[in-house]
């Protein structure tokens, strides 16, 4: 049901859809609308791009082509009303006042901007001014990668603001969230490495600068544009924004401003201008559209994409990285497995570590060193968990504060966290380990902040910050002042109808108030004349008359004046506090990213003890050697001790020709569902895991660093490119021949599959061949094509290997043990009798089978070069 149709003041009449007129106000003539209207398109030509909320009375209102796209959207009733006399009816949409931040949060969902314009004075004011146009202004622009407000933010992943540069290949790219104030940049090359980096952080809202009258515009996921790049994703929001703030010199005054610098050197952006410019773009769209709650970032932190292990959106997918293949749950997911962090701030934190894993050896060595201690140490790791859910999300609550959004309660949240840091730096000087060593020491004035919110608010405050009940006595001379004596007036009152009837010797005297009136002093009308000369009427009813006395009147206005000056002046020292604390905001940022790493370091801990992972040794080689290792999802999946633990050799080889104890190559075959694919996805999570510094799921490993994992595993076509599943496998294996070196980590399940036998398998020995030969990536290559087996008597660095199963009269056992050796058949046909295919099928199938095995005898041999 629309809203509209409950609004008091506005009389709207249900449109359909056929009979809408006037929905676009460019075509109609300005001067005939009535004022309001003209108000409402002279502030939707500054926004043209969002979708305008326009108050009126209760109701946000919005009219012409906005009214229909949210009446669509929402699924609201579209209504009218008139215009101006001589346009007729226009379109209307409305939203009560009270739920337009639900309202909001759907739309920004569905990628919308909306600027939300608010009356700046009540009816009644604006006709004491003489205007019958109530003053209305925009407040707040929301847009998807820009929004604070915690019910339309995901309190355990990061909303990134993204802003992009691109020339040629080159490109520069800027984010932050504006929620915690994290912000960075970074410049590179290949527009393909710039998809995969969007990819990673997922942000709802991409700014990019463009040169054209199209300015302004915000694309929605999925639609298109001339005048973007073709090959940039399009699962997000693009805001095409002015030329100027772009530019270098612009940007970089912008980005010294902002953190009051004379250069950028500190900031170490000063080589990569095009990152400069980026970052500069984007501080000027926060600019644009924070209004009155300007952001707080923190100093802009330059990185580059070499400090990671890359891993690319379809390896990220592959590996169940954040969510499933196949339904996009998080449930079944590498993080879902991993999270047992007890705060948003870790949660978020969490997630940031599993998507960029690390390649430097001290920087895991030191997670690592932590996670020992705390698995060492239970009670250790289970008094810092327990004191953690205690913390709320500080690095959320501060950027509120700094921007002027925090209420009372979130205060006194941010109060109890730093009254519990001392606490928490206690535990944390029980141990040695490097996160643990910055907790030593949490910052004094913190504590004594948190004392101080807690001495100035009541301990529950309510909501609102201008109608009093905020502030303890005790806190401000005149506050306390004041409130004695409203109190004294209060008490007069209450004793005066005690008194008043004493004096007046009537019995059923009542002292009431009411808005209009104020207090008064009721008698039955029967008892009128006995009333005392004092007495001023003020209001007949039929059985009772009213009266004040000149000192009610006196009281009453000292009371109402009283009350208006406590409130404005609780609402100043509350200003005051939220302000104290924003001058700390660097500080508690500065905590806040120790205690969720330490959360996460304890939620790892907590995993590793529990589960029965291993420390991996971590080696600058490129051996990987893991005995025993487990999938950590798959294995949850499980009854404990089912499944299978399988170890991993690879990557010792230094010489190709040498006789090599690990090969680099391994090709893996096995029986359908007897475990291949979840095996190399095992590899390449635990590689992933040691690489944020995790223990891993296995009895122990040595483990290289990688600088890249590729996979390719079971495409599926790709209908939204038009790429048939082949064509989407031979540009992935393009990919990866192109792009992997020997400190990758391969993982290819079946390459070659959907295409013709003799194509694929000619194709697929190809690959394997050239990895193992020309790049010496460590691979895994899992394949129903046993004649790949051959490749391990030519190369010295391939190997076979297999899944076993255990084949009964009648059925196949999966053992789910990888071995060395190939797998001498199939078990295709075995696998589709067992699936139910007719006897007559299945026993054809057998014949044409050894009839094909005795035709090809396959004699390949070296690549002419390597001969
Ligand atoms: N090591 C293991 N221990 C216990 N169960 C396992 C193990 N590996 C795999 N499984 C189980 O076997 C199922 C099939 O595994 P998987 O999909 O990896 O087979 P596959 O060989 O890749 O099959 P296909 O060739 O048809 O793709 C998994 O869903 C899992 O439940």
């Amino acid at each position: 049901m629309s809203m509209s149709e409950n609004t008091p003041d506005l009389t709207g009449i249900r449109t359909s859809q056929s009979q809408i007129r006037n929905a676009d106000y460019r075509l109609l003539d300005r001067t005939k609308l009535s004022p309001m209207y003209q108000h409402y398109v002279e502030v939707k030509e500054q926004y043209p791009h969002a979708l305008l909320l326009y108050r009126c009375g209760d109701f946000f209102e919005t009219f012409f082509q906005d009214a229909i796209t949210i009446a669509r959207e929402l699924e609201l009733v579209l209504t009218s009303k008139e215009g101006g006399k001589e346009v007729g009816r226009v379109p209307m949409t409305g939203v009560p006042h009270h739920a337009v931040d639900r309202y909001c949060a759907m739309l920004v969902e569905k990628g919308y901007a909306i600027a939300l314009c608010d009356q700046m004075e009540t009816a009644a004011e604006s006709a004491a001014l003489g205007s019958n146009l109530v003053r209305r202004e925009v407040v707040r622009v929301l847009t998807p990668g820009t929004i604070q407000e915690e019910e339309m933010l995901q309190s355990r992943r990061n909303n990134f603001l993204a802003a992009i540069v691109l020339v040629g290949e080159n490109w520069g790219l800027a984010y932050t969230d504006i929620s915690t104030g994290e912000f960075l940049t970074t410049q590179s090359t290949d527009l393909e490495v710039l998809t995969q980096e969007l990819m990673r952080l997922q942000p709802p809202e991409i700014l990019i600068p463009i040169a054209a009258p199209d300015l302004n515009r915000l694309l929605r996921p999925g639609e298109t544009s001339d005048l973007l790049p073709t090959n940039l994703p399009n699962c997000f929001c693009y805001a095409m924004r002015p030329l100027a703030p772009f530019t270098l010199p612009e940007a970089k005054q912008r980005l010294m401003d902002t953190f009051k610098m004379r250069s950028l050197e500190s900031l170490g952006c000063t080589p990569f201008p095009l990152a400069v410019r980026a970052a500069g773009g984007l501080l000027e769209y926060l600019e644009a559209t924070q209004k009155g709650n300007p952001v707080t970032l923190q100093p802009l932190r330059t990185y580059s994409l070499g400090d990671y292990l890359v891993l690319d959106h379809q390896s990220r997918r592959n590996l169940e990285i954040t969510q499933t293949v196949r339904d996009n749950h998080f449930q079944g997911s590498l993080l879902w497995a991993l999270d047992k962090t007890c705060t948003a701030m870790g949660g978020r934190a969490l997630r940031r570590w599993v998507l960029q894993p690390l390649l430097d050896l001290h920087s895991i060595t030191k997670r690592q060193d932590t996670i020992q201690e705390l698995v060492e140490h239970t009670f250790l790791r289970q008094d810092l968990q327990q004191l953690l859910k205690q913390i709320y999300d500080i690095e959320r609550l501060t950027g509120k504060a700094a921007s002027g959004r925090a209420n009372a309660r979130d205060l006194v949240a941010l109060a109890d966290s730093f009254l519990k840091l001392p606490e928490l730096a206690n535990i944390a000087s029980q141990g040695k380990s490097p996160f643990l060593k910055i907790l030593h020491h949490v910052p004094a004035e913190l504590e004594a902040l948190g004392q101080k919110i807690v001495a100035h608010l009541v301990e529950h405050p309510p909501q609102h910050l201008k109608e009093g009940g905020l502030i303890r006595s005790g806190i401000d001379p005149q506050l306390d002042e004041l409130r004695a004596s409203a109190a004294e007036d209060h008490q007069w009152i209450a004793n005066l109808e005690v008194i008043e009837r004493d004096r007046t010797g009537i019995a059923n005297l009542k002292v009431g108030f009411n808005k209009t009136f104020g207090y008064y002093i009721s008698i039955s009308r029967l008892k009128a004349d006995q009333v005392p000369g004092d007495y001023i009427r003020k209001q007949t009813l039929t059985n009772e008359e009213r009266y004040i006395t000149p000192e009610l009147k006196e009281r009453e206005v000292r009371i109402l004046t009283a009350q208006d000056d406590l409130n404005r002046i609780e609402h100043e020292i509350f200003l005051e506090l939220r302000a104290t604390v924003a001058a700390h905001t660097e500080q508690i940022r500065t905590i806040a990213r120790s205690i969720s790493a330490i959360d996460v370091l304890c939620g790892l801990s907590e995993i590793a003890a529990t589960q029965g992972y291993c420390r991996p040794q971590m080696v600058p080689s490129r051996e990987i050697h893991i005995t025993d290792g487990r999938h950590p999802v798959v294995e949850k999946a499980l009854l404990a001790g089912f499944f299978v633990p399988n170890s991993t050799q690879l990557g010792q080889a230094e010489h190709i020709t040498a006789t090599v104890e690990h090969p680099d190559l391994i090709i893996l075959t096995g029986p359908n569902a007897s475990g291949k694919s979840c095996y190399l996805r095992q590899l390449g999570l635990i590689q992933i895991m040691a690489q944020i510094g995790s223990f891993i799921p296995a009895t122990a490993a040595t483990l290289g660093i990688c600088d890249r994992i590729f996979t390719r595993v079971g495409a599926v076509d790709d209908l939204a490119t038009g790429q048939s599943t082949f064509m989407v496998e031979m540009n992935e294996t393009a990919n990866i021949l192109n792009h992997a070196t020997p400190n990758s980590l391969v993982l290819l399940d079946e390459i070659g599959r959907g295409t013709a036998t003799f194509d694929g398998l000619s194709i697929a020995w190809a690959v394997a061949e050239y990895l193992a030969t020309e790049i010496r990536s460590r691979t895994i290559f899992a394949t129903h094509y046993h004649e790949l087996n051959e490749l391990a008597s030519i190369l010295p660095n391939v190997a076979n290997y297999q899944v076993t199963v255990k084949e009964l009269p009648d059925q196949i056992i999966f053992l789910h043990q990888v071995q060395p050796g190939g797998a001498s058949k199939s078990y295709g046909i075995e696998a589709g009798r067992l699936a139910g295919l007719p006897p007559t099928v299945i026993s054809r199938a057998r014949q044409v089978m050894s009839q094909i095995e005795e035709h090809s005898k396959i004699a390949i041999g070296l690549r002419e070069s390597m001969l």
